[in-house]
């Protein structure tokens, strides 16, 4: 994706230029060098890169830059229905949808392991008439978007039932990782897990031994994984870690050869260079009761494979 470079408008911790359809996006930096890009469609963030400029998420090179669909790549959030588990869109319609930024969100109580050095975005999306007459709910969420000194991007969101009724809803933050190539990629916490296998109408498998590794197609939400989930990457020497907080499922999904030449805005070789790993609540939806308030948590960082281990407890 080209970098576009229109400077509007400007405080001590965000940019917002324009995409080339005219969109805003957020740029925040860090003085390390490293920084992330968010599009105001979707609240997705679409770059996030580490203080030598490497880019950390996958975006397709044949994304489509153009609303109303999210584009392939980046984190979409997918809500308030995850997959076509529901009536609506999918994925639902946040990701589809123009956030706005918040100036002066309600306080947010937060025990980041990263410290307190950051950039910081306040993103807020309500509905429109027409997603109330599909999703007849009243809500208010709010997403915050951190990018810590050391590279570290979190992202907390918060849904509020501002509704005289209870609502439920599903919830992912669709995360597309860049790898060097899927058959040298490992994913660690995930092992013994039970999982909902969307490639067999979300049966109910347990998964075996093993880190997982890749050699097809795999669509899975593996339902009640731990806090932190760590994706090795062999050859770049690079380990994501995954934490999350009140997400208490973690999608993995690569399209693999077959499915990746069906998709308009996917190379037909690209699924060799992403790997999806949502933090997602979704076997058990989220229930609020008017004025209540849910939180989700995600956690990224990228550090060289020798130092993961440590942070896996
Ligand atoms: O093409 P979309 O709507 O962005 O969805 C991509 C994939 O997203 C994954 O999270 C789902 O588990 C898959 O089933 C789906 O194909």
């Amino acid at each position: 994706m080209g970098h576009p470079a229109v400077n509007l408008d400007k405080n001590s911790d965000f940019e917002v230029v324009k995409d080339w359809n005219g969109i805003d996006q957020i740029v925040l930096k860090v003085p390390s060098g490293a920084s992330v890009r968010v599009s105001l469609h979707g609240g997705q963030v679409v770059s996030w890169r580490n203080e030598k400029g490497e880019e950390l998420l996958f975006t397709s090179s044949k994304a489509i830059f153009k609303p109303p669909k999210a584009m392939r790549g980046g984190i979409p959030i997918c809500f308030p229905q995850f997959g076509n588990c529901g009536s609506l869109e999918q994925h639902g319609f946040a990701r589809n949808r123009i956030w706005s930024i918040e100036n002066d969100p309600p306080p947010l109580n937060t025990n980041s392991k990263f410290g307190s050095g950051k950039a910081t975005i306040n993103l807020l999306l309500k509905p429109t008439d027409d997603n109330l007459k599909s999703w007849p709910h009243c809500f208010e969420f709010r997403l915050r978007i951190c990018l810590f000194m050391d590279g570290h991007l979190s992202m907390t969101s918060r849904v509020r039932n501002v509704n005289g009724k209870p609502f439920s809803f599903s919830f992912a933050y669709h995360t597309y990782l860049s790898v060097s190539d899927i058959s040298e990629v490992r994913i660690e916490g995930l092992e013994t897990l039970d999982y909902l296998d969307n490639l067999s109408q979300r049966e109910r498998f347990t998964e075996q031994g093993d880190a997982i590794t890749f050699e097809s197609e795999v669509d899975r939400v593996y339902v009640g994984s731990p806090t932190v989930i760590a994706v090795l990457d062999h050859e770049k020497k690079r380990t994501f870690l995954i934490r999350k907080e009140g997400l208490p499922d973690t999608v993995v999904w690569n399209p693999w050869e077959k499915k990746s030449r069906s998709m308009l805005d996917l190379g037909d070789e690209e699924y060799k260079q992403m790997l999806c790993v949502d933090a997602a609540a979704i076997e058990k939806p989220i229930t609020l009761k008017p004025n209540e308030e849910w939180t989700g948590r995600l956690e990224l960082s990228s550090v060289l494979s020798t130092c993961c281990h440590d942070h896996l407890d």
